[in-house]
């Protein structure tokens, strides 16, 4: 192995026996550095592959500072971390380490960390260039396709949306001084964006449009500057149009990126998000590497577009037909499009992580969808609903007389799926003992049925989903480590609903219309009421809950408009009687059922298979409970 690793540690003891560790095990050790600018000659003469970090350094520079710079120059690095704070660690986690060794350091640990970390980084720095091949291209094209500047520009930041996370774009221009402003831009959808010109600024933000004339020629940046957090709240400050913008579109963070143009302008694109801390050092190398295409798809924008007056104009890209079916268009929810777009056409794993309902399961269809295996098998695989006794057939398949009961050779889920997607739900729940043949069908891409020696290819690609807090099980020995990082090459989160009430309202529609034409019915929508109190909802079980409130409100109403949903466990506080009544409505089939099952349940410890277990006792296949209990959101906090 001719890995040269970096130790950043002010610690000599500890990084000596870390520097004793990774030779023994054939890494070289290129030095060890006590400070952040030891540590920037090592890396500017020896240039490592991989750097071991520690957050608290010699100097004013923490690792947490060198980190920026080791993504920008695309280094793998990991922390080295003994008690640091909250605030500490998540600032550690914002740039995006490939793990973290706490210390005092156990040689297994480390290295099976490094192991992880190479494998990873290489996976990343391969789809990193594919990706920006991709966007270079993209570029190209639209300077090819001609239009005004105000079109070729607004295409060039569609283009950078998934590489710069940003809800609005503003474009200006500046001569010896002089500030022109070109356009602002705010995202409303997937591909769509509201175009903004003075006259609308000045209606949304309620200044004079003169006063916003103003505002936005003072444009100071010359270089490039990243505000998130408390750096954003502080430039306001000083810049009053970003403090109007802010406030009126709810941005917390911004990167602003001046370039130079051949006319001797500059042009000046600045980034918001309505995220704290959207930004990161590496969108200006994006930005400055794809400088001169940005450069010429600005030239002869500077001056010649006139103001416009009247309504927002909402432009359209290229229909995003791609997400149908999946209702919403908050921040979050867009941001995940982003990342799914991306990850889709490349080969690699993908771990969708999030509460149960969020739409996971949905999220993995449609990449399957817009990946080059569409029209191939998509087979989904729950396994939690599969005893470990069952599952290694279900997946692996089986030969004749394999095991008793095996009267016939039976084809397992992963070559069903030969030439497509398997989809591995509740992949938390898998037991340990198939975790490891798992891993060896990721890694070699080849199975053995049960029953045969002769190992037979397959061509799937895997996706993974879990509401398990997987680090956390790894942590606790349930789940392998290296397992963990196969799959999760390119993790997705999605937002729980909760985090993304503005979707509420269409999700309520959408389901609304789903029910109209299943039932005949002709229901509108709801009461304001009902809305409200929909949105003010903590909604546990995410989408499906929503989706079957819905549907129950529904078969209970009679008027055009819901005027009633049940919500468990909320309650108006201002509505609130002294002595709360006693609720003598009658329970619906499915609220019924639900208080059955769990009433078993509890009965059986929360047990579904075998003697004794739920499954019996109902008198139903333990698959169709699970799916049961999943349908009317039951989960295992219910039971104990
Ligand atoms: N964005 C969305 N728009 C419309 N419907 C959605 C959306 N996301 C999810 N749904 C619907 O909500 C329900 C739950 O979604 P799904 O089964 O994909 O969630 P999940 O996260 O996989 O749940 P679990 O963790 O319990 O397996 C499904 O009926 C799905 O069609």
């Amino acid at each position: 192995m001719n890995e040269k690793v970096l130790i950043v540690e002010d610690q000599f003891i500890e990084a000596n026996d870390l520097r004793l560790m990774l030779e023994k095990s054939g890494y070289k050790v290129c030095g060890i550095a006590r400070s952040v600018p030891q540590a920037q000659e090592l890396i500017r003469q020896d240039k490592p592959d991989l750097v071991l970090l520690d957050i608290f350094l010699k100097g004013r520079q923490t690792g947490i500072d060198l980190a920026h710079e080791l993504r920008e120059q695309h280094i793998a690095f990991i922390y080295l971390s003994a008690n640091s704070s909250q605030d500490v660690l998540t600032a550690a986690k914002a740039t995006q380490p490939y793990g973290f060794l706490v210390k005092p350091f156990r040689e297994r640990d480390v290295l099976a960390t490094l192991e992880i970390a190479r494998f990873r980084h290489e996976n990343s720095l391969e789809s990193h260039l594919r990706r920006e091949t991709a966007l270079r291209k993209e570029l190209a094209q639209l300077q090819a396709a001609g239009g005004t500047p105000e079109q070729r520009l607004l295409q060039a930041g569609i283009a950078l949306q998934p590489y710069i996370p940003f809800e609005y774009l503003s474009v200006s221009f500046r001569k010896n001084g002089a500030v022109r402003h070109l356009r602002d831009y705010r995202r409303i959808g997937f591909n769509e964006y509201q175009e903004l010109g003075r006259e609308e600024l000045s209606n949304i933000t309620g200044m004079p449009a003169d006063v916003v004339q103003q505002l936005q020629s003072a444009q100071p940046w010359e270089t490039p500057a990243i505000f998130n957090g408390a750096d954003f709240a502080r430039e306001q400050k000083s810049v009053p149009l970003m403090h109007q913008l802010a406030k009126s579109f709810r941005l917390q963070s911004s990167f602003v990126y001046p370039f130079a143009l051949p006319n001797g302008r500059t042009c000046i694109l600045h980034f918001y998000s309505k995220l704290p801390d959207a930004f990161l050092p590496f969108h200006t190398g994006i930005c400055q590497r794809q400088r001169d295409l940005l450069a010429e798809l600005a030239e002869g924008s500077a001056g010649i577009a006139p103001e416009r007056d009247g309504t927002p104009a909402a432009k359209k890209a290229p229909p995003a037909k791609v997400f149908d079916g999946i209702v919403g268009n908050s921040h979050l929810l867009l941001k995940v499009f982003d990342h799914l777009s991306q990850a889709a056409p490349i080969d690699t794993s993908i771990l969708i992580l999030g509460e149960s309902g969020t739409g996971k399961e949905r999220i993995a269809d449609c990449i399957h969808q817009l990946s080059p295996r569409r029209g191939k098998p998509f087979v989904k695989v729950n396994c939690a609903a599969l005893p470990a006794t069952l599952i290694e057939s279900e997946l692996f398949g089986h030969e004749k007389g394999a095991f008793t009961g095996a009267a016939d050779r039976r084809i397992g889920k992963f070559e069903q799926a030969d030439g497509g997607t398997v989809f591995l739900d509740e992949i938390g729940e898998m037991p340990v003992e198939l975790q490891a043949k798992l891993l060896r069908v990721l890694q070699e891409r080849e199975i053995e049925r049960l029953g045969s020696r002769a190992p037979i290819k397959i061509n799937v690609r895997f996706i993974a989903a879990t509401n398990r807090n997987l680090e956390k099980e790894v942590a606790e020995g349930r789940f392998r480590l290296d397992l963990y990082y196969r799959l999760n090459v390119f993790p997705l989160t999605l937002p729980s609903l909760r985090e993304r009430a503005e979707d509420v309202p269409a999700l309520v529609q959408h389901f609304i219309d789903l029910f109209n034409a299943k039932t005949g019915k002709r229901i509108q929508g709801t009461t304001d009421k009902v809305m409200a109190q929909l949105q003010q909802y903590h909604w546990p079980g995410n989408i499906r809950e929503l989706e079957h409130l819905v549907e129950r409100s529904m078969l209970l109403n009679r008027g055009p408009l819901i005027e009633e949903i049940i919500l468990p466990g909320f309650r108006q506080p201002e509505h609130l009687p002294i002595h709360a009544p006693v609720d003598n409505r009658v329970k619906t089939i499915h609220e019924n059922e639900r208080d059955h099952i769990l009433s078993v349940l509890k009965k059986c410890n929360g047990r579904v298979w075998g003697a004794g277990g739920a499954a019996e006792l109902l008198q139903i296949p333990p698959t169709t409970l699970h799916s049961k209990m999943k349908k009317l959101g039951i989960r295992k906090e219910h039971i104990c």
